[in-house]
């Protein structure tokens, strides 16, 4: 008997086709018309579409394309990244269970491969059995949400669809905590100078969010805990912090750039800096992080400012992730399911 067709899908936010103002300004349309991201009905949504199409679609893609530009590699990194870690966690498939039939694919929540047109194309092409992997490991209704909300318009406009199932988060996986408290050693066991803190930076949302009870906030501590606990860290030696603002509302504090900006005159001039809300390396933390913000921090006075790379391909993350397929469905792993 014939087996089933099973995909893994790995969706991560997305990026431009190319780093232009005209392919930015596209993916900005589609990313911040999303309602997840931007949030409002009524009147409040009609002020921010006229505010995005007036302002921000005008102003924003030429300086974000600059930003773009200055990171690109061939792709967006958060692109190439995520077909590094779908041809890793397919290959490790393959080595350790050659006889699954499971395949990998890429998608993105925005932008292309978009998450739509491949669960057609999957659905299509036959695959009876889909499991969704978002790459955020903290739940948000602005991130993971979305991710939901394309698989049910997806199931709605079909008569017939493949059995999909998605993981809502993983912000207190062991192998998660093991794989980023791995990287901090990693990075420490190479310093001269030994560093004084290790700052989390996570990407923010609006404090209004959370306030309605979105969890990502109380994730993210989590994370943080488990991760100070599994390094030995004393209370005094890290902070979380949150990164990315975006408009003139309140959002998630501590601010990651404040937070720098009033390290050095405290005499903490030394520090480790790691974005654990990041499966891979983008806009966010090769720009704002590894550039932006270390200006900030030695423009203060600091004076070692080690940017930990997120966990991108490394082995620690496939072995998260052939953990997280295991669990989700280890019957697929076996011939004859
Ligand atoms: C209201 C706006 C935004 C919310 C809420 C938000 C939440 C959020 N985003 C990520 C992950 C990423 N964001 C990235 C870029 C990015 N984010 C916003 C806005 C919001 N994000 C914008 C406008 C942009 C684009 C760049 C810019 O114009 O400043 C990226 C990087 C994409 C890349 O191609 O490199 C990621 C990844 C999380 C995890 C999150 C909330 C939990
Ligand atoms: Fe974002
Ligand atoms: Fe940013």
């Amino acid at each position: 008997m014939s087996q089933p067709k099973k995909a893994i899908l790995l969706v991560n936010l997305g990026s431009p086709d190319e780093p232009t103002p005209a392919a930015v300004r596209r993916y900005l349309k589609e990313f911040l018309s999303d309602r997840r991201v931007v949030e409002g009905t009524g009147l409040r949504r009609l002020f921010w579409l006229a505010v995005l199409n007036s302002i921000v679609l005008t102003l924003r893609p030429k300086k974000v394309a600059k930003l773009y530009a200055s990171i690109w590699d061939g792709d967006s990194p958060l692109r190439r990244i995520l077909n590094q870690q779908v041809a890793a966690l397919d290959l490790a498939l393959q080595t350790d269970f050659p006889d699954s039939g499971v395949q990998v694919f890429p998608a993105m929540t925005y932008g292309n491969p978009g998450l739509a047109k491949r669960l057609k194309e999957l659905s299509d092409a036959g695959y009876e059995k889909i499991l969704v992997l978002p790459l955020y490991p903290q739940f948000s209704a602005t991130t993971t949400a979305p991710i939901y909300d394309q698989v049910s318009a997806f199931q709605a406009a079909e008569r017939n669809f493949p059995e999909i199932q998605v993981l809502k988060d993983y912000h207190d996986h062991p192998l998660y905590i093991k794989a980023l408290a791995e990287s901090v050693r990693q990075q420490r066991a190479n310093q001269a100078v030994a560093s004084e803190q290790l700052i989390l930076s996570y990407h923010g949302i609006p404090q209004e969010y959370a306030d309605k009870g979105d969890p990502y906030q109380q994730q993210c501590h989590r994370t943080s805990e488990l991760l100070a606990q599994s390094l030995g860290l004393l209370d005094t030696e890290w902070q979380t912090t949150f990164q990315s603002r975006f408009g003139p509302k309140k959002w998630l504090q501590p601010y990651t750039d404040k937070t720098l900006e009033g390290l050095p005159a405290k005499g903490i001039k030394h520090i480790d800096i790691i974005s654990p809300a990041f499966s891979a390396d983008c806009l966010e933390t090769l720009e704002e992080l590894s550039i932006e913000n270390r200006d900030i921090f030695n423009a203060a006075g600091g004076e070692s400012y080690n940017y930990i790379p997120a966990l991108n391909a490394d082995p620690a993350m496939i072995r998260l992730l052939v953990g997280l397929v295991k669990e989700q469905s280890s019957s697929w792993l076996t011939k004859e399911n």
